[in-house]
C-alpha cells in the first residue's frame, strides 16, 4: 500500500538519466522463426524509414507539396507581425537540418524534457516579425499571473498557475485557500487509503474503488492522469461516468458489482449544475438505494461553494466536500482538487505533479522565445497553421500510458482557442483542431493519409526515452528491444512525414512520472495562453458550448409538450393515434416537425411510445400513441 506521506511529499530528486538497454540480454528462442524477424535490414521494416526506391528518408528530405513560396498572413490583431514572411519549402540538407536541430533544441535539465521544433519550417525572419506579438503575450501572461481579469467576458481572474505555486497568488486569502485545500486533500486521501475512514457497510474494510462522476474538464484531466500514472495495483481503482449515456452508466455500475459498497463516489462539477453530471449522480444514487447502501456516507463533492451540488452535498451530509475555485477553469483544473484528489487516492504523488508543473511554469516565464518552451510551441502552431488554424494538430504519444493526452489536449486547446470573435469583437472563427491516439498503433490506422493524403495537419510526437523500469528490459532479437521498435517507429514516422513536407514538433520526456506529466500539462496550458494572445482571443471562456446546452434544453422542453399531447390523445376512448404533423401542430410547433418526429422515434425505440401505423423509416406514414394514459398528467 502506498503511504500518503510518500504521495504528498515533495522531493527535489532529479530524474535519473535513462539507462541504456543492456546488450547482454538473452534472446528469445522463438524469435528465430518469427515472421517479424528484421535483424539485418531494420530500415525496410519501418514503413517510414525507407522509400520504395531504397533511398533513405532519414537523410534526404524533399518537401514535395509545400509551395516553394507562400505568403504567411497575419491572423488577426494589430498586424504587427507575421504578415509578410515567405513560407518556403522545408529544408532538405541533412547538415543544415542537424544544425537547425541543435540550434533550436530546447532542454529543461531539471525536468529532463526536450522540445524539438526543428522540423517546423519557421524562418528567423518570421520569428523576428513575431517578436512584438510575443512580447505582448508575455506581458499578458505576467498580468494574468498577477491576478488581472484575464477572462474579461466573465470578469474572472485566471489562476491555475497559482495552484502549483501558491506564493504567486495575488493575495494571502487565495494562497491560504490553495494551501489548505491541498492539505485537506492529502489528509483525506491518507485517511481513506489508510482505512481510517471506512465504507459504512463494512466497518472492517477499506474503500477499494473510486467512481468519478463529471464531464469535460471535470473528467478529462483525471482520466488522462489515471491512465498515465496510476500504479498497476492502486490503493483505489478508478472508474468514470463522464456522460449521460444510460448504458454507459449501467456498465460502470455493473462492473463495480458488490464493490459498490466500498466505492467512493466523487462528483465533480465546477458549476455544480451540469446536466450530464447531475444525471450520473442520480443514477448512482439510485444504484446505491437499490443495493441498500447509504450514498451520503460514500459521496464526495468537488464544486464551487454554494453551487447546487455543494448545497446538495451539504444538506445530505456527504462524506466530504472540496472546493473548486471561481478562478480555475474546468479545462485547466487538473492541479486543483479536481485532479489532485483522484490522483492522491490512486497513490500518485501529487506533490511531484505540482512540482513538475511549477518548474515548467518557471521556464515559461522567460521572454526569450528560444528559451521558452511554451512560446516555442505557440510559435510552431502559429507558423504551421498560419495563425488561423488552417492545419490540424495531430498528437502522437509513443507510449500507451499517454493515450489520453490527445483527448485531454483536445478540450484544453479547442475549447480555449475555438472562438468566433477576437478580443476586439471582430469575427475571426479561430481554432486549432487536435486529434490523435498513440503511436505506433496509429501507424496502422491513419498515418497513411498523413504521409500521402490531404496535407491539412502538423504532427506532435511525444517521445518517452525510458522504455521500461530499469532491470526489466530484454532483447527480443540481437541488439534490439521491443522499446527500440517503438523508438524506430517514432523516428521513422517523423522522418517519413518530413520527407513529404509534413512538419512536426517532438516533445521528449525521460519517463512518464508525476513530474513529467505535471510538466506536460503546464507546458500546454501555457502554450494555449500564449497562442491565444498571439491571435488576440479570450482563451478562458466557452460561449459556444452554451448554444448546444440551450438547444438541448429546448429539445427536452419540446419532448414534454409532445408527451402531453400524446397523453391527451391516448387518454381518449377510443385512443386517438396521431400523425407526426398532428403532434407538431398540437404542440404549436409546426416548424419543429422534424424534431417532433425524432423525439417520437426515440421514445418508440425505448418502449415509451407505440407506433400504431407505419414505421420510423417513413415519417409521414407514422401514427403514434402512448401505451398508457396518465390521468394525473392530464390535469397537471
Ligand atoms: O465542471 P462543470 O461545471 O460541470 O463543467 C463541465 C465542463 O462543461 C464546460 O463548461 C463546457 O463544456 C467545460 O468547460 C467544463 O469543463
Amino acid at each position: 500500500m502506498a503511504s500518503i506521506s510518500g504521495l504528498c511529499s515533495s522531493s527535489s530528486n532529479l530524474i535519473p538519466k535513462p539507462n541504456l538497454p543492456s546488450s547482454s540480454r538473452t534472446q528469445s528462442q522463438w524469435m528465430i522463426s518469427s515472421p517479424f524477424r528484421i535483424d539485418e535490414n531494420l530500415k525496410t521494416s519501418f514503413p517510414g524509414i525507407s522509400s520504395k526506391s531504397g533511398q533513405s528518408l532519414l537523410t534526404h528530405s524533399v518537401a514535395r507539396d509545400v509551395p516553394s513560396s507562400m505568403s504567411k498572413i497575419a491572423a488577426t490583431g494589430d498586424g504587427v507581425a507575421g504578415k509578410s514572411v515567405e513560407k518556403k519549402g522545408l529544408e532538405t540538407d541533412p547538415k543544415v537540418l542537424w544544425e537547425r536541430y541543435t540550434e533550436w533544441l530546447y532542454q529543461h535539465k531539471e525536468l529532463g524534457l526536450y522540445l524539438d521544433v526543428s522540423r517546423v519550417g519557421f524562418t528567423d525572419e518570421f520569428v523576428k516579425e513575431m517578436e512584438p506579438r510575443f512580447m505582448k503575450a508575455f506581458k499578458a501572461m505576467e498580468d494574468l499571473e498577477k491576478g488581472a481579469i484575464a477572462n474579461p467576458d466573465e470578469g474572472r481572474m485566471v489562476g491555475h498557475y497559482w495552484l502549483r505555486n501558491p506564493k504567486l497568488s495575488p493575495n494571502s486569502f487565495l494562497r491560504l485557500q490553495i494551501e489548505n485545500t491541498l492539505e485537506s486533500i492529502c489528509a483525506f486521501a491518507e485517511d481513506i487509503i489508510g482505512g481510517k475512514i471506512k465504507p459504512p457497510s463494512s466497518p472492517d474494510g477499506r474503500f477499494t474503488h473510486i467512481l468519478s462522476v463529471g464531464i469535460g474538464g471535470s473528467a478529462l484531466g483525471p482520466q488522462f492522469v489515471a491512465e498515465a500514472l496510476a500504479p498497476d495495483n492502486p490503493p483505489l481503482k478508478i472508474r468514470f461516468i463522464d456522460n449521460t449515456d444510460p448504458a454507459g452508466i449501467d456498465h460502470q455500475i455493473a462492473q463495480l458489482g458488490p464493490e459498490l459498497a466500498s466505492t467512493l463516489v466523487i462528483v465533480v462539477s465546477k458549476s455544480g449544475g451540469t446536466p450530464e453530471t447531475r444525471n450520473g449522480l442520480l443514477e448512482v444514487q439510485k444504484a446505491f438505494r437499490e443495493a441498500g447502501l447509504n450514498f451520503s456516507k460514500q459521496g464526495v463533492a468537488i464544486t464551487q461553494e454554494n453551487s447546487l451540488l455543494d448545497n446538495t452535498a451539504r444538506i445530505e451530509g456527504w462524506l466530504a466536500r472540496f472546493p473548486m475555485f471561481d478562478w480555475v477553469g474546468g479545462r485547466t483544473s487538473e492541479m486543483s482538487a479536481v485532479g489532485l484528489l483522484a490522483a492522491a487516492l490512486q497513490g500518485i504523488n501529487i506533490k511531484e505533479m505540482l512540482e513538475g508543473a511549477s518548474l515548467m511554469d518557471e521556464a515559461n516565464r522567460t521572454t526569450v522565445i528560444k528559451n521558452n518552451p511554451a512560446a516555442l510551441l505557440a510559435l510552431c502552431w502559429y507558423w504551421a497553421s498560419d495563425g488561423v488554424g488552417s492545419k490540424d494538430m495531430v498528437v502522437l504519444p509513443y507510449k500507451d500510458s499517454l493515450l489520453l493526452f490527445s483527448r485531454y489536449l483536445q478540450q484544453l486547446v479547442m475549447e480555449s482557442l475555438g472562438k468566433e470573435f477576437d478580443l476586439d469583437g471582430n469575427k475571426v472563427n479561430q481554432g486549432l483542431t487536435v486529434y490523435g491516439n498513440k503511436g505506433s498503433t496509429d501507424q496502422h490506422a491513419y498515418i497513411q493519409q498523413l504521409r500521402e493524403g490531404v496535407h491539412n495537419f502538423f504532427a506532435t510526437f511525444i517521445e518517452v526515452l525510458r522504455d521500461r523500469p530499469p532491470g526489466h528490459d530484454w532483447e527480443l532479437e540481437p541488439g534490439v528491444t521491443c522499446g527500440d521498435y517503438l523508438f524506430g517507429m517514432l523516428q521513422g514516422t517523423r522522418s517519413a512525414l518530413y520527407a513529404n513536407g509534413r512538419e512536426s514538433v517532438t516533445v521528449t520526456v525521460q519517463e512518464v512520472n508525476p513530474r513529467s506529466v505535471g510538466a506536460l500539462i503546464a507546458l500546454y496550458e501555457r502554450a494555449v495562453g500564449i497562442y491565444a494572445s498571439l491571435v488576440n482571443i479570450n482563451a478562458y471562456h466557452q460561449p459556444g458550448v452554451e448554444a448546444g446546452k440551450k438547444a438541448a434544453g429546448e429539445v427536452l422542453a419540446l419532448q414534454k409538450r409532445v408527451l402531453a399531447v400524446l397523453n391527451e390523445a391516448s387518454c381518449k376512448d377510443p385512443v386517438e393515434p396521431l400523425s407526426i404533423e398532428e403532434v407538431a401542430d398540437r404542440c404549436h410547433a409546426p416548424d419543429d416537425i422534424e424534431m417532433v418526429y425524432k423525439i417520437i422515434a426515440h421514445m418508440a425505440a425505448n418502449d415509451r411510445a407505440i407506433i400504431a401505423e407505419g414505421d420510423c423509416g417513413s415519417p409521414r406514414s407514422v401514427k403514434v400513441f402512448l401505451g398508457e394514459c396518465n390521468v394525473d398528467a392530464l390535469y397537471a
